[in-house]
């Protein structure tokens, strides 16, 4: 286990004592301003010189004066060991979002200036002031995308990590500093070295709030002394979301990041309360300390120091390869608890097997069993094992394997363990023939998403050729599941991979962290055994609920498989709730109800969600429909196979009668017929959207910050004084003390439209309600879509046999 959480510390500007020293060695990091006051009043000097250059008509360039030792908090120095390492806080007395063209340089030159220092001398991490004005976050966004564009190839190289810090939330929309930064790193070109430093808040976080930070990109976790409370000796302690917000930190472990991967919690303003508490102001980095120790015990007790390990992208097993390697396997037969349920649903279709021979007894021959895709043989083992406890004496196992290499690994098993009582056949399961009729047809050719690795296609042919109508077949059925997610790092990853193709296929994501926007997992489709008539290549259309404003960069997709009769695997996630595909519950009345609870079959390590990327993130606005569209294609001409997928995102328009009496005679949208507000949205756009409609809409299109109502303070006029003593020295205090302005504020849009997509609302309106409101109609507008990809399969896997 490695724990990349740290804890430090910074100190009161000035106050750096010989008794403060000392306990600044217990930390693993100290966090500085680069720069002091005596280069805010050099730059000062140097700024007005050059205004009054210009005033006289003279032209010139500014130039902001170069760093003196004296200007510098974090003197050079040399490393000690054991010392803790420093974070350097960013000017926050400059004004990146200026109109002012010198302002805008020269704050630009001042944190130029500061960055190649703290390059210079090793700083790994620079914490940046929030934007003072968030009606010109454009500017604020692009002077941080010149920064990190320094003597950097977008690779960052050795610069410093960028780290805007931001409060965690806003009551009046928690969401909107998450915004922000999607603002800003969308303008930044989700650069690896942009990362956020976050205050712990001082009330309870909404969940969704919570799930989206711990995907993005956070490395510090900055906690003031003034959101501790006392317990009933006088010690500092946290409120209880506060250490739940600490420990689900913890458990990404810095995983989220592209480049840095380590999270540091760092406590300020120690020294105003801490001669209030017991313990001083040391009892505040005991209790992170405490906290931390108390989440590696909490995730050692939940098994779920896998956690801990490296963030993983990697390529699902090509359906056509015979060259699964040694070491692969190997991990695969690491998964004790996978076939636990394989010799379980094994003995189950063995005793339904003895069961009905008994009762038909008209074929007295030995059972056939088949193990098609028998690997190095564990699943030959379960049936081994299996028939052995049920004593049946009269049974033919057999062993179907195409890679070769494998095959050597069963011939030396068979002989060491099966008593050379299995046949190996060295054959394709899609082509190869039975002499005889299999009885029970057993197979592991699952992958994340249940059909990626051709489990339909080399079953058919089995059941064509070697199957009769009463072959049991473990598994029985599996279905596939997606949804949208939110996974920065792995557009970022991806984005750097050198493959150009590397959207157009899908990925398998180990501990990336993210996090899935829609109310649901959809079912999209799903393979039962007997397949008969069933088609193998598919698409559907699949409809998801967003919420909250969200940034979609693929679709995380996970698979559930029935063995048999009752024991299952799944790893769809935990809690989740699961939208059964439509037409199952009608048809084939398999199952119990459209919405079941997601559960992952505990201790079962071998899958990893599987992702299909988005080529560029995918923002969708409150309250939205997100339209999946996938399809699942087998070409035997060409012997390729691939999956196509593209998004559409859609809101609802409420229109009354005249407005969308005139919409429909400039024939622009079909729908409902006179439906009330809380009924069912089932209307549709049958062609573009007007421009009329469209136009209502434009507010909710946007991601960005729109329409300021707070004008930029103008430094030309001298109406505002950037040298002036900042109130918010630390550059991260929370909204009320940095002059931090309500995103939600500056939106202009007024007060939140109720959600479209009230799950407590009932559907039923009485007779007087409908009576009393006008009639309206429902409109569904797209308001984006992605474009389709992997079309025709540019990125198939393709059969070369
Ligand atoms: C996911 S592995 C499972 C291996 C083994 N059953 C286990 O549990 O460790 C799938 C196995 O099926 C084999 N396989 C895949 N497609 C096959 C096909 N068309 N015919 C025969 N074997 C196949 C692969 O070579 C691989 O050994």
């Amino acid at each position: 286990m490695k724990s990349n959480v740290y804890v430090g510390i910074k100190p009161l500007l000035g106050s750096i004592t010989a008794g403060c020293e000392l306990s600044e060695d217990r930390y693993d990091y100290v966090l500085h301003p680069v720069t002091n006051s005596r280069y805010r009043d050099r730059v000062k000097v140097a700024f007005q010189q050059h205004r009054q250059l210009h005033l006289k008509g003279v032209r010139g360039e500014l130039q902001v004066p170069d760093l003196q030792l004296q200007d510098l908090s974090v003197p050079p120095q040399t490393a000690k060991t054991g010392a803790p390492g420093c974070i350097g806080l960013l000017a926050s007395w400059v004004d990146m979002e200026s109109a002012d063209a010198d302002v805008q340089e020269l704050s630009f030159q001042v944190l130029a200036n500061e960055q190649r220092y703290a390059a210079f001398v090793g700083i790994k991490q620079l914490i940046l002031a929030p934007p003072k004005n968030l009606a010109c976050i454009n500017r604020y966004a692009l002077m941080v995308a010149r920064l990190l564009s320094l003597h950097s190839n977008n690779d960052g190289g050795q610069n410093p990590v960028l780290s805007i810090s931001l409060p965690f939330f806003e009551d009046s929309d928690p969401l909107s500093t998450w915004e922000l930064w999607c603002t800003v790193r969308r303008i930044c070109g989700y650069h690896l070295n942009l990362t956020i430093s976050l205050a712990l808040p001082r009330d309870k976080v909404p969940s969704c709030v919570l799930q989206r930070w711990l995907a993005e990109p956070v490395t510090c976790l900055l906690v003031s002394s003034s959101i501790f409370a006392t317990n009933q000796h006088n010690y500092p302690v946290l409120n209880k979301f506060n250490q739940q917000i600490i420990f689900e930190f913890q458990k990404i472990n810095g995983c989220s990041q592209a480049k840095l991967s380590e999270l540091c919690v760092i406590l300020h303003g120690v020294e105003k309360y801490g001669f209030q508490v017991k313990g001083g102001e040391l009892a505040y980095l005991e209790y992170i300390i405490y906290l931390l120790k108390r989440g590696d015990k909490a995730m050692l007790a939940e098994s779920n120091m896998h956690n801990l390990s490296e963030p993983r992208l990697m390529p699902p097993l090509d359906p056509f390869s015979t060259d699964i390697s040694n070491t692969v396997y190997h991990t695969f037969e690491q998964d004790r608890t996978k076939y636990q349920m394989y010799g379980k649903a094994i003995t189950k279709a063995l005793q339904k097997l003895i069961a009905d021979s008994s009762v038909s007894a008209k074929d007295n021959g030995p059972l056939v069993v088949l193990i098609a895709g028998a690997g190095r043989g564990p699943l030959v083992d379960e049936t081994y094992m299996a028939v052995a406890g049920l004593k049946i004496t009269q049974c033919r196992i057999i062993a179907l394997e195409k890679s070769p290499r494998a095959a050597l690994y069963l011939q030396k098993r068979k002989h060491e363990y099966w008593k050379d009582s299995v046949e190996i056949v060295k054959d394709d399961a899609c082509s190869w023939r039975s002499d005889t009729k299999v009885d029970l047809c057993i197979s592991e050719l699952l992958g994340s998403f249940g059909c990626n690795e051709l489990s339909p296609e080399c079953l058919l042919n089995v059941e064509k050729y070697s199957c009769k109508e009463t072959t049991l077949f473990v598994p029985q059925s599996y279905s596939s599941y997606i949804a949208p997610i939110s996974a920065p790092l792995l557009h970022q990853t991806l984005g750097n991979l050198n493959d150009s193709n590397a959207m157009d296929k899908p990925w398998i994501i180990h501990n990336i962290p993210h996090c899935i926007t829609s109310t649901k997992i959809n079912e999209t489709w799903f393979f039962q055994h007997p397949l008969a008539y069933t088609k193998l290549s598919k698409s559907a259309v699949t409809d998801f609920k967003i919420k909250n404003k969200c940034e979609i960069h693929g679709l995380i997709g996970f698979f559930n498989a029935t063995l048999y009769d009752d024991v299952s695997l799944s790893i769809l996630p935990d809690g989740s709730t699961v939208k059964r595909a439509e037409s199952l519950t009608e048809d084939q009345g398999i199952t119990t109800g459209l919405y079941v609870k997601g559960e992952h079959t505990p201790d079962m390590t071998s899958w990893s969600p599987i992702v299909f990327p988005l080529k560029q993130p995918f923002f969708i606005s409150d309250d939205s429909e997100l339209e999946v569209f996938m399809t699942r294609n087998h070409d035997q001409v060409s012997g390729k196979f691939w999956y196509e997928w593209s998004v559409s995102s859609y809101v609802y328009l409420v229109m009354s009668e005249n407005k969308m009496r005139s919409a429909q005679s400039a024939n622009i949208c079909g729908g409902n017929t006179g439906q009330q507000q809380n009924q069912q949205h089932n209307s549709r756009f049958t062609s573009s959207p007007a421009v009329d409609v469209q136009k209502a809409f434009e507010q909710f299109q946007s991601p960005s910050i729109l329409s300021p109502n707070n004008a930029t303070p103008n430094a030309m006029n001298g109406e505002y004084d950037m040298f002036e003593n900042s109130s918010s020295e630390s550059g991260f205090m929370d909204g009320h003390q940095s002059g931090w302005k309500s995103v939600h504020d500056i939106h202009g849009l007024g007060v939140k439209n109720a959600p479209v997509f009230d799950l407590h609302q009932s559907t039923q309106v009485s007779a007087e309600v409908q009576n009393s409101v006008p009639e309206e109609f429902h409109v569904r507008v797209r308001t984006g879509v992605t474009e389709m990809q992997n079309v025709a399969g540019q990125s198939a896997w393709t059969n070369l046999r």
